[in-house]
């Protein structure tokens, strides 16, 4: 799938309809709270798989009990992408499911 960098309107009307996520700089980021460490743990498994899926990866951080995400495009040189989006709307997902908030 070819992909082209979003221009700031773009990435702020889709920010719109994604609570909790928000642009920082070149990248989409997003920062969840989970009920345990366990919890936060078996998130990381299930985004990892969606990011196989997807084949478009983010830096992916397990804290205690949080899991943070941050995103761009690498073969757009860094830029934000429909395909951040795409990884962005399946984890606001799949979030609920774990408890996250
Ligand atoms: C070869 C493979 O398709 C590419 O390296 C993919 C893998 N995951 C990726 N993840 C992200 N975030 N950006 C990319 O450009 C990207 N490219």
């Amino acid at each position: 799938m070819a992909v082209e960098p979003l221009s700031q309107k773009e990435i702020e009307d889709r920010l719109a309809e994604l609570p909790g996520w928000s642009a920082d700089g070149d990248r989409l980021t997003c920062s969840y709270r989970l009920p345990s460490h366990f919890a936060a743990t078996a998130m990381v498994v299930h985004i990892a798989q969606v990011q196989e899926e997807l084949d478009h990866h983010s830096d992916l951080t397990l804290g205690y009990n949080t899991v943070a995400l941050s995103v761009n495009t690498h073969s757009v040189g860094g830029a934000v992408t429909e395909k951040d989006f795409e990884l962005a709307q399946r984890v606001a997902a799949l979030a609920p499911g774990h408890g996250a908030q």
